[in-house]
């Protein structure tokens, strides 16, 4: 049976930005998904340790993207189980699955572009807010208090992403690197323990990804909390994640350090064919 949801904690007396509670262990256990007659993810199990980046790679169709919607409550298990903490969450609607501390981000960036930064590092906001933002005449001094610890929380994301400066800008006028910070902002701005991030630097130039990584770094480092990334990018990859999970196929290939996978036989072939892993090998 599911374990019961426990609500994260309420605006009310909160440092300017904290994870509304420690990082748990996320345990992925015989999971399998299926469309129809397409399996995305066959029998797939691993680890997330709390307060760990660990990387999901795999060649393109390998079930990552299925991996993280099962995560976040947005797809259903055929077979088996997620439990973070005490809670299974294969039986959690994506709402719960938020109210445990899991957030996420998507592969294309989904913000509303003609509002400002902070109104989109708001939206993430939603789910903690008592009494929503209401306009000047109506507010009430706790609704203002409440909404000025809101402003607040999303101030010090915005400061941590180095996206501070742009927090009143149209987010229509920002550059494409600026718009997966605003992203990563939003997921932030709900206060996950476990942040899922969906191709954080596709599309970026080098430099730009080498900077994302510095970003991630410092967020994993100021807020203590779990990452799981999907990434195409493996030098991206490489220097950042503790523990990589290979995925091809549907089916986990290899797991373990960086270093580890990078020379393990199955992910060469995986990746380049099966005549450069064996040259590799020799
Ligand atoms: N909603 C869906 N309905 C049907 N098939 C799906 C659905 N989502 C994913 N699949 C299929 O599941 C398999 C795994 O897809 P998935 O998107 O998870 O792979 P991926 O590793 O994320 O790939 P990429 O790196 O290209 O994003 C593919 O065969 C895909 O076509």
């Amino acid at each position: 049976m599911a374990a019961p949801v426990v609500e994260t904690e309420t605006v009310r007396g909160e440092p300017a930005i904290a994870t509304a509670q420690p990082p748990q262990q996320l345990r992925v256990e015989g999971l399998t998904v299926r469309f129809g007659g397409i399996t995305a993810l066959s029998e797939v199990s691993f680890t997330v340790e709390p307060g760990t980046v660990h990387a999901l790679i795999g060649p393109n169709g390998a079930g990552k993207s299925t991996l993280v919607n099962v995560l976040g409550g947005a797809y259903r298990a055929t077979e088996g189980s997620v439990h973070y903490g005490d809670a299974e969450l294969t039986a959690l609607r994506s709402d719960k699955v938020a109210g445990l501390g899991v957030a996420r981000t998507f592969q294309n960036i989904s913000l509303a572009l003609e509002d400002t930064v902070e109104d989109n590092l708001l939206v993430g906001r939603h789910r903690l807010m008592h009494r929503g933002l209401l306009p000047g005449a109506l507010k009430l001094p706790g609704a203002r208090r409440e909404e000025r610890a809101h402003r607040e929380t999303v101030a010090g994301i915005a400061e941590l992403l180095g996206i501070a400066h742009l927090l009143r800008t149209p987010v229509h006028t920002l550059a494409y690197g600026d718009r997966k910070r605003v992203e990563m902002g939003r997921a932030l701005a709900a206060r996950p323990s476990l942040l899922l991030l969906d191709e954080p630097v596709a599309g970026m130039t080098h430099g730009e990804s080498q900077d994302m990584a510095d970003t991630i770094r410092q967020v994993r480092r100021d807020l203590g909390l779990s990452i799981v990334l999907v990434e195409h990018d493996m030098p991206f990859v490489m220097g950042l994640a503790e523990q990589v999970t290979v995925l091809d196929f549907g089916k986990k290939i290899a797991e373990g350090t960086p270093a580890q996978v990078q020379r393990d036989p199955e992910v060469l072939r995986a990746y380049l064919g099966a005549s450069a892993a064996g040259d590799a090998a020799a």
